[in-house]
């Protein structure tokens, strides 16, 4: 395997006040990859970014980007990287172009660029490039801060939070802009707790919580290893409790009663439905249909986080 464009080792975090954002965090991303950090709110996640990025130092631990260390060679590392950050963090009085051709002379790349018209046009900007960041919609300014985060070419941007509070139109926009820079090379990491943003732009799923990266793994395996499912059967007359002798079995009722939920381990060898449906004649217990599906992603962050994301 080539070698990786971030590496974490050992990052620990804690905070001044006392609190422990982050306990050890081991984490190899390769180039072109699109990761989703996953987790409630607290998890740890803008510490582990703001890490990576230079604007927080960590307690413990290395972190190399694209085979430069974020401490030592922080010039060389920080190039690489664009962040999107959850805040608007720009000068309300420049207008548009500006701004984003001050970022990247930050990081001493020639002013003029082709590469600068791509981008706005690519967030829908380049109409808007002479117009004053405090002329535009909330939604335009958050494509602002994407614009900026792109404008010096860095390998690996990362999103925080990209789609919180932004609307259908500017997801959507984000999602395709994402794939078409995956498609260029970058690689993107995201920090959502939106499990459908996970679900749908992410290769590789890491999910953390209370400072803990509790698993890393492929979106499609993470889901087939983890993914119950679920047999609905819908009851010719509607149940108010569970009879006793179903007991054995992991079901619940639903819709006022009209359905029998049962949750199982598609990976077992025995599911467990073929005696479930015999009890069920046995008990008398009619059904006019039954329907299995597969759990989500959402499910299995229940199941590990203890809560809804
Ligand atoms: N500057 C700070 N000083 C002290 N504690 C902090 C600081 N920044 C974050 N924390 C604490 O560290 C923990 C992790 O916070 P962090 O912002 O990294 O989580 P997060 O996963 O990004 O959450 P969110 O989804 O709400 O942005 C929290 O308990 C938070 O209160």
């Amino acid at each position: 395997m080539t070698e990786p464009i971030l590496s974490i080792a050992g990052v620990t975090k804690t905070y001044k006040s006392g609190t422990t954002a982050l306990h050890p965090v081991d984490l190899d991303i390769q180039k072109g990859e699109i990761f989703a950090l996953l987790g409630p709110n607290g998890a740890g996640k803008t510490t582990l970014i703001s890490i990576i990025c230079g604007i927080v130092t960590p307690s413990a631990g290395t972190i190399k980007v694209a085979g430069y260390d974020a401490i030592r060679d922080y010039k060389q590392a920080r190039s690489r990287i664009g962040l999107v950050p959850q805040e608007l963090n720009v000068d309300m009085f420049e207008t548009v172009l500006a701004t984003v051709t001050f970022s990247r002379r930050l990081f001493g790349r020639s002013g003029h660029s082709d590469y600068i018209e791509q981008v706005l046009r690519d967030l829908s900007l380049w109409d808007k490039r002479d117009a004053k960041i405090r002329e535009l919609s909330g939604g335009m300014k958050r494509r602002v801060l994407i614009a900026k985060a792109l404008s010096h070419e860095p390998e690996i941007l990362f999103l925080d939070e990209p789609t919180a509070g932004v609307d259908v139109a500017l997801r959507r926009d984000m999602w395709k802009l994402v794939h078409r820079l995956r498609e260029g090379g970058t690689t993107i990491i995201l920090t959502t707790h939106y499990i459908e943003e996970a679900e749908e732009m992410a290769d590789r799923v890491g999910v953390i919580n209370k400072g803990k990266l509790l698993l890393v793994d492929d979106k499609a395996s993470l889901m087939k290893k983890l993914g119950k499912r679920e047999l609905d059967i819908a009851l010719q007359d509607p149940m108010t409790t569970i009879p006793a002798e179903l007991a054995d079995w992991d079901v619940s009722l639903q819709d006022d009663g009209k359905r029998l939920r049962y949750v199982f381990d598609a990976q077992a060898d025995h599911t467990g439905i073929p005696s479930l449906l015999r009890k069920l004649a046995e008990l008398g217990i009619g059904f006019k249909d039954l329907e299995t599906s597969k759990s989500s992603l959402e499910d299995i962050f229940v199941d590990l986080v203890g809560e809804r994301a």
